[in-house]
């Protein structure tokens, strides 16, 4: 198994709010790996730390063994595609234009897109199906059609991380299906290595090779989720009751609160 990311001890805090306190763990080629856990838990810190937004972390979090804190925006830019919860650019864009920034770190200084950015950029608003927004302004799209457009632009970048923070969250049942789908076919496809926060828990069962609870900066288990789950393990890092069943789909276990 090659070994994408390593992250070793890794401490952060806002002045004085320790919010990661000895994270460590180990991301693999083709995985997705959900990072569950309360509000304040330390989850959206932790993907700013590997997507290079935060540096001055303590530990170690490498990728592909370089130091993220090392590596250029442009860098990490070209092996991490990051889908937020919700994206607002502050100016009218096309979609088109927005798909287009996915390919900005593969720019060169001496030269602008190219014909094969073009084609990238139709092919991978094909495969999120989001063509059919090509020119329409980005902020007068549906939250579920924005999100296909953002995918588009994760497809585009060609990163070999994705980084997804709550990417359904705003999405009905019907939308946040397909996306996941879309997402774990692309991933299949494409080789791609996921880190999926969510607060879905059986979601992210369902889309997951392994899950991680992340609770005042300290991940408190980590592995499969029949391997890992207990109803002991959901009252300690929720403080929620709940009984665990099998699913009758997907034979994965499956968290009832009660
Ligand atoms: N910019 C900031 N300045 C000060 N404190 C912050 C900042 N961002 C986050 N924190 C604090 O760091 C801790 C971890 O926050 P973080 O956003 O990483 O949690 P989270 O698990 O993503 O939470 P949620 O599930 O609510 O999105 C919290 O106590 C939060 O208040």
């Amino acid at each position: 198994m090659v070994e994408v990311l390593k992250a070793e001890r890794v401490k952060y805090s806002y002045g004085e709010i320790q919010a990661l306190n000895g994270v460590s763990f180990s991301l693999y080629e083709g995985e997705i790996l959900s990072i569950l856990g309360p509000n304040g838990g330390g989850k959206s810190t932790l993907l700013k730390i590997v997507s290079g937004i935060l540096k001055n972390y303590e530990g170690s979090v490498k990728l592909y063994g370089k130091e993220v804190s090392v590596c250029s925006i442009k860098e990490l830019a070209r092996i991490i595609s990051y889908i937020p919860q919700e994206f607002s650019p502050a100016f009218d864009l096309r979609c088109e234009t927005i798909v287009l920034f996915g390919r900005n770190p593969h720019v060169t200084a001496l030269h602008s897109f190219t014909k094969d950015d073009y084609k990238i950029i139709e092919e991978s608003m094909k495969r999120a199906d989001a063509l059919e927004f090509r020119d329409r302004l980005f902020n007068t799209l549906s939250g579920g059609e924005r999100q296909r457009v953002v995918i588009a632009k994760a497809i585009a970048q060609k990163g070999k991380i994705m980084l997804l923070d709550e990417f359904t969250t705003h999405l009905d049942p019907g939308h946040s299906q397909k996306l996941i789908e879309l997402v774990k076919n692309m991933m299949k496809l494409e080789g791609i290595t996921a880190i999926n926060v969510a607060h879905d828990i059986n979601q992210a069962i369902n889309m997951s090779d392994r899950i991680a609870f992340l609770k005042d900066g300290k991940i408190l288990a980590v592995g499969k989720a029949e391997e890992i789950l207990t109803e002991t393990l959901i009252e300690k890092v929720y403080d929620a009751k709940s009984t665990i069943i099998e699913n009758p789909l997907t034979k994965k276990p499956l968290v009832v609160f009660y």
